[in-house]
This record gives C-alpha cells, sequence and structure tokens, in this order.
C-alpha cells in the first residue's frame, strides 16, 4: 500500500510503532491528558492565607471527585480510587502543603514539596504504606491541575468508540478504561511484552507501543491504527479507510474457522487462549479454542493489600475451570515481581527484581501464598469427576533448576493436582529442558521472559526490541532444545509467550515438535488459517530454514521464503 510521501502533500501522517498482534481499527483518537508540573519559578502567593485555604480546599475538591466515581465503578477500579479519595482527604497532607503556602512557598511547589515529603516517609515505612505511594502522586496531579486551573491528568468520558493514545499506561489507566469505548491502544513507550501489550492481547484490542509523536496527535483526530504494519495513519483519507476496513473484514473472515489447530496432513497443534480473569474465561471460551495454555491467576492478585482468601481463589478458580467445560486450562500459579510488583510479595530493597525472589522463587519467602493457591486449586479438582480433573492443568513460573520442578510436582500432587507443569522461561531451565521435563507432567515456554534473560534485555524497554526479539538465533536454539527433550520423553511442549501469536512462528514451533500455542483470542485465527495451509513436513523445513539463520531478520525472512504465498498475502507478513 503506497501512503505517498513528502511529495504528496495529500498523504497522511504516519507515525511508526512496534505493533502488538496484527489488528487494525479506524476511529477517533482519545488521548490522556498528561500530569502538569508546578511552574519551576513560582513565586509566593499575594494573599498566603488565603492561597493556603484555596489549597486545603483543592485537596477536599478532589477528595469528593474521587469518592463520586469510586461509587459509580466496580471491583478493583472501585477499590483503586476509594484509596486514592482517602489519601487526598487525609488532613495531614493537605494542611503541610497549607504550611508551606503560609511560610512563602508557591501554591502549587509547596503541593508537591508536602507530598514528596509523605513519599519518602511511606517508602521509608515500606509495605502498605510504599504501596500508596502512587496513590499520592496521583492526588498530588490533580489537585496542582486544579491550582493551575488545567483539566486532571488522564482520559474523559468517551462517548464514542477511540483509539486509546498515552505516554504510557499504567495498570490504574488500563483499569479506568471504559471497554465500550476503548477499540485499540497506542503509546509512546512501553515495551512490546509489557503490561500495555498484554491486557491488549487478552482484550483482543489493536496496539501499537513505543509510538513517538502520538500523544500529539489532537484529540478526536481520526486514525488508522495498523498493528500488522506498526504503524498509525493520522486522517487518512476515504480509500485508505475503505482498504483497511476491507482487511478487518477479512480478519473476521478467517475468525469464522472453527477447525482444530493441525497441519494440512493432520498434525495436531492446540491452539490455546491466554486469560487473567474469569471475564477473560467467559470471553475466550465462546471462541473456537481448545481451552486456555495460560491463565495468569497473578491478575487476581495485583492492587491488593492482601492476597485473596482460599475461599475467593476456589470460586474463581472453579468458574475459570467451568467457563471452558471439557477443555484444558493450564492454571499458572502467582508470578509475582519484577513486572508484577505485589505490595504483600515484592522485596522494597532489590536492586534488580527481574532476578530477585519473583515468580517460583517466592516459595522460599512466602510458602503460603502458594499453599493457599494449591490448596484452592485442589478443592477445584476435589470437586470434578475424574474426566474432567484431567483438564485441569497446573504450572509454576520461573523455575531455574529441577530440583525446583521436583519441589513444586511434589506439593501441587499433594494438593490433588495430576497434571502438573512448569514454565521454561530462564535460559537455565531450557538448557536442562530434559532433566526438568523428568519431574513433571509437561512444560510451557514462556518466551517473553525466555528472551528478556537470554538476551540480558528488559522487556519493559521498548527501545532494545530488535534484542528481544523472539527470531534471535539464541533464544529459538533454547526453544527447539526444549522442543527436543519434550519429543525424546513424550511429553507436551507448550508455548504461551508472545510469540505463540506470530502466526509464521507458529509455523516454526510446530516444525520443532511444539505441541500447543497459547495467545490472546484474537491472534488464534491467523496462526489456525497459517498452520492449516502447510503441511508437517513444511512446518519441519521451515523450522529448520529459520535454526539455520544467523540474525533475527535473516530468521524471519528464511521462514518466511518458504511460507505458502497465498498465507504471506492473506496475513500481509510481507
Ligand atoms: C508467558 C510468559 O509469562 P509472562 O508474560 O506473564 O511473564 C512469558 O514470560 O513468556
Ligand atoms: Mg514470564
Amino acid at each position: 500500500m503506497s501512503l505517498g510521501g513528502a511529495d504528496d502533500p495529500g498523504a497522511p501522517t504516519v507515525l511508526h510503532g512496534l505493533g502488538v498482534g496484527r489488528g487494525v481499527v479506524v476511529a477517533p483518537l482519545a488521548v490522556l491528558r498528561p500530569a502538569h508540573q508546578a511552574p519551576a519559578d513560582e513565586p509566593p502567593a499575594d494573599d498566603a492565607e488565603a492561597a493556603a485555604q484555596q489549597v486545603v480546599e483543592a485537596f477536599a475538591q478532589v477528595a469528593a471527585a474521587l469518592s463520586d466515581q469510586a461509587a459509580r465503578a466496580t471491583g478493583a477500579l472501585a477499590e483503586v480510587l476509594t484509596a486514592t479519595a482517602a489519601i487526598a482527604g487525609d488532613a495531614a497532607v493537605a494542611a503541610e502543603a497549607a504550611r508551606r503556602v503560609r511560610a512563602g512557598t508557591g501554591p502549587a511547589t509547596a503541593v508537591t514539596e508536602a507530598v514528596e515529603g509523605f513519599v519518602a516517609m511511606f517508602t521509608a515505612a515500606g509495605g502498605y504504606l510504599a504501596e500508596r505511594v502512587t496513590d499520592l502522586r496521583s492526588v498530588r496531579d490533580r489537585v496542582v491541575a486544579r491550582l493551575l486551573g488545567v483539566p486532571e491528568p488522564g482520559l474523559g468520558a468517551l462517548s464514542v468508540p477511540s483509539v486509546v493514545a498515552g505516554v504510557d499506561l499504567a495498570p490504574a489507566d488500563t483499569a479506568a478504561l471504559d471497554l465500550a469505548f476503548v477499540v485499540g491502544l497506542v503509546t509512546e513507550e512501553g515495551g512490546p511484552t509489557g503490561h500495555t501489550a498484554i491486557i491488549a492481547g487478552q482484550l483482543g484490542l489493536p496496539c501499537l507501543v513505543r509510538t513517538p509523536g502520538i500523544t500529539a496527535v489532537p484529540d478526536g483526530t481520526v486514525v488508522a491504527l495498523d498493528a500488522a504494519a506498526g504503524q498509525v495513519l493520522v486522517d487518512p483519507p476515504a480509500d485508505v479507510r475503505a482498504r483497511l476496513q476491507q482487511r478487518a473484514d477479512a480478519e473476521r473472515e478467517l475468525a469464522r474457522d472453527t477447525a482444530p489447530g493441525a497441519t494440512a496432513d493432520g498434525h495436531r497443534i492446540d491452539l490455546l487462549a491466554n486469560i487473567g480473569t474469569a471475564a477473560d474465561a467467559d470471553r475466550a471460551a465462546a471462541t473456537p479454542v481448545a481451552g486456555s495454555g495460560l491463565f495468569r491467576t497473578e491478575v487476581l492478585f495485583l492492587g491488593r493489600q492482601t492476597a485473596p482468601t482460599l475461599a475467593e481463589q476456589t470460586e474463581v478458580y472453579g468458574s475459570v475451570l467451568r467457563a471452558f467445560g471439557d477443555r484444558k486450562v493450564v492454571v499458572r500459579t502467582l508470578d509475582a515481581g519484577a513486572d508484577k510488583p505485589l505490595a504483600f510479595a515484592t522485596q522494597a530493597d532489590e536492586e534488580n527484581p527481574a532476578l530477585g525472589v519473583r515468580g517460583y522463587r517466592l516459595v522460599r519467602t512466602l510458602p503460603d501464598l502458594l499453599g493457599t493457591q494449591l490448596a484452592a486449586l485442589g478443592a477445584v479438582a476435589a470437586g470434578l469427576d475424574e474426566a474432567d480433573r484431567d483438564h485441569l492443568w497446573v504450572m509454576a513460573p520461573m523455575v531455574a533448576t529441577p530440583a525446583e520442578a521436583r519441589d513444586f510436582a511434589t506439593r501441587a500432587r499433594a494438593a490433588g493436582i495430576t497434571r502438573v507443569g512448569v514454565m521454561v522461561e530462564v535460559p537455565a531451565a531450557a538448557l536442562r529442558a530434559r532433566e526438568i521435563l523428568a519431574e513433571v507432567d509437561f512444560v510451557s515456554l514462556g518466551t517473553n521472559d525466555l528472551a528478556q534473560y537470554t538476551m540480558a534485555t528488559d522487556r519493559l524497554r521498548g527501545e532494545l526490541a530488535d534484542l528481544l526479539d523472539p527470531w534471535q538465533p539464541a533464544v529459538l536454539d533454547l526453544v527447539a532444545a526444549t522442543a527436543r527433550a519434550g519429543v525424546d520423553l513424550g511429553k507436551p511442549v507448550g508455548v504461551c509467550g508472545e510469540s505463540a501469536a506470530d502466526p509464521l512462528m507458529a509455523l516454526v514451533l510446530t516444525g520443532l515438535g511444539i505441541t500447543s500455542l497459547s495467545m490472546s483470542p484474537a491472534a488464534v485465527p491467523a496462526a489456525r488459517y497459517a498452520v492449516r495451509r502447510h503441511t508437517l513436513a513444511q512446518c519441519r523445513a521451515i523450522a529448520d530454514a529459520a535454526l539455520a539463520a544467523g540474525s533475527a531478520p535473516e530468521a524471519r525472512a528464511a521462514a518466511l521464503a518458504l511460507t505458502a504465498s497465498e498465507v504471506r498475502t492473506t496475513l500481509t507478513l510481507g
């Protein structure tokens, strides 16, 4: 598709980013407003007493507005808003800011300094209070906005389906999105396997991360977000909109195919959904997937001050299992730490949390967290009849050694789980996949973390996306070694990282002997289509070509060269 260039004054502006998934959507943009800072040289107020009163009132107004929003919200969002309202209504913070105003500091600066004082105190106190620092800063930004007479940060109420854009989306921003009106996400920062990307995948929203310039596009401008092409067209002309709409329609057509995942010659590869909540399970179970290959249970724990109770966990896990009926569900035990911090499970003093006590390692410091979770899953298993019990698969994240795999298997089996596995997402586990598989019934490759740890590249930092690429030969080698161990031992090896959602990679993985691919439900139709148009022998040839390449772009190009031309065209693979 030609989009014109500098010599074509009618061409739309094109912004480039990293596409998450392959979706396309045309809709007006809704830009998250950034927070305004206090002016660097803010003068003292002329009437310090009146200004101090204004500051106290601004805190009260923010508290009232947040309580009002909390009353209209539900679930985790209501909890977040209530906690933030309580901080805004805390007299001590407002009083400290007012004291500074009376002492001659400019009002917005006084609020900023007062809040920073409390931030330092909360951080030093650790635990629950440290977790409230984000709320404190959010209150600061709202109060400062009122004092400066500018709009509060965040998103106004949406009234039409919109593509939401921001510098980045914090978990609280995502929780606050009104999903009835959000049809796409674009961020300036963030990485392809970070928080925003995963949420977008789960919700089936077309998404682009690392897209510089998107927040400068005026609110309300119509944009065409094309995740497969990694670009946003600003105010595209009618013919371009029509072409993209055609593509969206073609993707919907692919989604009508409900055949089980298999190659053209009938070699079975299960296509599964990644989920994080019971609502995700309901949505995914309504699509033709063979089950869930990754239920990220930490979503139930995020943003809370204490772990959910045994009864609550039993209820949620039970409803996820019920949603999928006789299809399998791979439940992953709590993966807290690093990019998924929890108030009650994250060590405050870790300098490198990605290398710290995260994932399964938490069993060393907080064994009860896993104990309660396994007890809840055991209770769900006990309530199933024998045939259905086999559909409950349970795996631990961030396992590095066969001893850890054995330890987890012992605990899970004691709790009554019959299908026990671990994730392979650190190179140590991939290199020792054979020994690890000897301890458990299955493994699942988490290629997001495997790429992060193999390439020593923070998965949240998109500027190193070329290194984080799952097509990197070193990452492919580790995936191939793990798959080979599974084939030799006759045990299932799945892939549940974002790379499973790339239809070209799906061919490579099938050729390597991977037995299931788990991805956002929106990505399944393209993977199904690609796999169904190749034989197992062709997939093996594609895998061999990718493995023989010397770099990530060469590996992708080598795989593409052997891919059926109709698949290349229909999926616009390049
Ligand atoms: C599936 C994975 O787990 P998460 O993205 O939740 O860390 C992975 O690391 O690839
Ligand atoms: Mg992981």
